[in-house]
């Protein structure tokens, strides 16, 4: 699905570089979690992989156009403002230009979330609001979803619902996950494997590897 060859990226196109020789192929229907300090480039791999930035040199290739992102999700969306989930939705199946307008109640159906359709996103709970993320995401049919944080800011039982709701569309419908974490409680348990950039470098360790090793690969005491 993607494979991502002696990659090097800095922001002046000079060294130092904030990603060094980053190599990873991530298969289809992996999930994967990007984890790495504050500053470390998930965000910036991520622009990468979006095609936001070009590589200073190395290669990425991947293997679908159908991609989902999921962004990082912001407090404060203005509860007065009058556009219903169906409006919001709506308005972005119109930007990607897809025709059959039933698919904004089916996106909305796979994330649970049908009974909201004429709520207001400023409304809805921080886990709501990222379903309905999700369900955005969801409606040009991704084979790739790509997410940058998808519990923060989140509390622990929607942080549950969430995940339940990432781990079945990979799962079940066999779409690839990339997911920046900081829940590292949730990179162990929902990813296949992990990804950990560190000055500049990229790791892949399995989530065995990563137990046995983590007080010394992430720096911190205890989980
Ligand atoms: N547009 C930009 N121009 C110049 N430098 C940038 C730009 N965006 C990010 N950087 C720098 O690139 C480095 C990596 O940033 P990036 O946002 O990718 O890290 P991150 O791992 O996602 O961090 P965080 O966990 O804090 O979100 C940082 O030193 C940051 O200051």
């Amino acid at each position: 699905m993607i494979n991502i060859k002696n990659l090097s990226f800095s922001y002046n196109k000079i060294p130092p570089y904030i990603l060094e020789n980053i190599n990873l192929e991530i298969k289809k229907g992996d999930y994967v979690s990007i984890l790495g300090d504050n500053g470390s480039g998930k965000s910036t791999l991520i622009k990468l992989l979006l095609k936001l930035l070009k590589p200073c040199s190395g290669t990425i290739q991947i293997n679908t156009q159908k991609i989902g992102y999921v962004p990082q999700r912001f407090e404060g969306f203005n509860s007065q403002f009058p556009v219903t989930i169906y409006e919001m939705l709506n308005c972005h199946r119109k930007a990607l230009k897809i025709k059959d307008s039933s698919i904004v109640l089916n996106s909305l159906l796979k994330v649970d979330m049908l009974n909201y359709k004429n709520s207001l996103i400023g409304n809805l709970s921080g886990g709501q609001q990222q379903k309905i993320f999700i369900a955005r995401a969801m409606m040009g049919n991704p084979e790739l979803l790509i997410l940058d944080e998808p519990s923060t800011g989140i509390d622990v039982q929607s942080q549950y619902e969430i995940y339940s709701l990432i781990k079945s569309l990979n799962t079940n419908l066999g779409i690839t996950v990339v997911a920046i974490e900081h829940n590292l409680n949730a990179a162990l348990v929902n990813s296949d494997y992990i990804f950990k950039l560190k000055n500049g470098k990229g790791q892949i360790l399995s989530i065995n590897d990563y137990k046995e090793n983590f007080q010394e690969v992430m720096g911190y005491a205890s989980i």
